[in-house]
């Protein structure tokens, strides 16, 4: 049996993706205790009924307490509360991070409360599902996914190999990049995915009583994948979205802009330019599997023909 990678490990928050955390830490034999907090009462008996951990507080002071590791699991929006709550009981020489699928924004949150001494390494593991809560987690969730590390310039080297190697010891691939990339890459590849979905969910229930019926009735698989996303927890996505605005409103621009030239194209009854865009994107799909994971970042925008898709930058303008 080797040595844990750590002695306690606290998780702030027990959701999906702290309770997939726990699970896999166990199952790997990570760290020699785990501490669990979450703020409802009714979550916290799920944890404990689940096994989840070994010890487990209301209080997020209490069970931060002498950790080794802290990672924080709650919706980004409440970041700023729980460091401010966790701050003074910290252990000097600690690694605080989280899962935040927005990084800026946590960073700013949080950085102001931590103290000197704490190595403060936010992450985002690219992994998920439609469900919430402790029921959801799965120790396997992170087995060839990635792993986003956003460390400022300057953090101990030490801690964030340290973090890496945990995240890597439960499966994932770990990258290291700034939290401003990070909020746009992903904008484009997960926030507006997901807001796409939310709105033709949304078209779509709006329609009059006898055609949603036969949108349930028909609904062929490109709906279906649609609904499964859009099934994501609302408080969530809501924060994703308050937190990541600049980004998502850059990114939402570009769309918009491609998707009236996508309408222009259907119009005019343009098929080359409909014709030259789907043959791309098939293209992209294949990169995406030939990268062994489907969550793997695609590689847009690396080459000119791959930056946008409008007919005036087709044809060079
Ligand atoms: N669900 C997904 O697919 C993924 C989520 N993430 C990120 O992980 C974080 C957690 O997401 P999930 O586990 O899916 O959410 P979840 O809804 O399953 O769990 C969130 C947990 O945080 C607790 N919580 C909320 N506010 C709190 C507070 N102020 N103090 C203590 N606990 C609090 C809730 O009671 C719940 O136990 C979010 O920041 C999300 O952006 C990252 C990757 C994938
Ligand atoms: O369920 C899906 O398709 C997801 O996209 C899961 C997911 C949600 C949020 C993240 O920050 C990362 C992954």
């Amino acid at each position: 049996m080797t040595e844990p990678l750590f002695g306690r490990l606290t998780l702030i928050g027990i959701g999906l993706i702290g309770s997939s955390i726990a699970l896999a830490a166990k199952r790997h034999g990570l760290v020699s205790e785990i501490s669990i907090q979450t703020r409802s009462k009714k979550t916290l008996e799920r944890a404990i009924a689940l096994g989840l951990g070994d010890t487990y507080s209301l209080d997020p002071a209490e069970a931060a307490k002498v950790a080794d590791l802290i990672i924080v699991c709650v919706p980004v929006g409440a970041s700023e509360e729980v460091a401010q709550q966790i701050a003074p009981s910290l252990k000097p020489g600690a690694i605080i991070s989280d899962v935040g699928s927005v990084k800026s924004s946590v960073v700013q949150q949080m950085r102001p409360h931590l103290p000197n001494g704490i190595h403060f390494v936010p992450a985002h593991p690219i992994a998920g599902t439609e469900h919430s809560g402790p029921d959801a987690g799965f120790a396997e969730l992170f087995e060839n996914r990635w792993c986003i590390l956003t460390p400022e310039e300057g953090t101990d080297k030490a801690a964030v190999d340290k973090l890496a190697a945990f995240w890597r010891a439960i499966g994932a691939n770990v990258e290291v990049m700034s939290p401003e990339h990070h909020d746009l890459v992903l904008a484009i590849t997960s926030h507006i995915p997901h807001l796409i979905a939310y709105n033709i969910v949304g078209t779509a229930a709006d329609m009059e009583e006898n055609v949603r019926q036969e949108v349930i009735k028909f609904s062929a698989s490109g709906f279906r994948d649609f609904t499964r996303i859009a099934a994501s927890d609302p408080t969530m996505w809501r924060d994703i979205f308050l937190h990541n605005k600049d980004a998502v409103l850059e990114m939402l621009g570009r769309f918009t802009e491609d998707l009236t030239s996508l309408q222009r194209a259907i119009r005019r009854g343009d098929g080359d330019t409909l014709f030259e865009l789907f043959t791309r994107t098939r293209a992209i799909r294949r990169n995406i599997l030939d990268a062994g994971q489907d969550t793997a970042v695609p590689d847009f925008g690396r080459t000119p023909a791959a930056k946008g898709h409008g007919t005036t930058e087709k044809n060079g303008a």
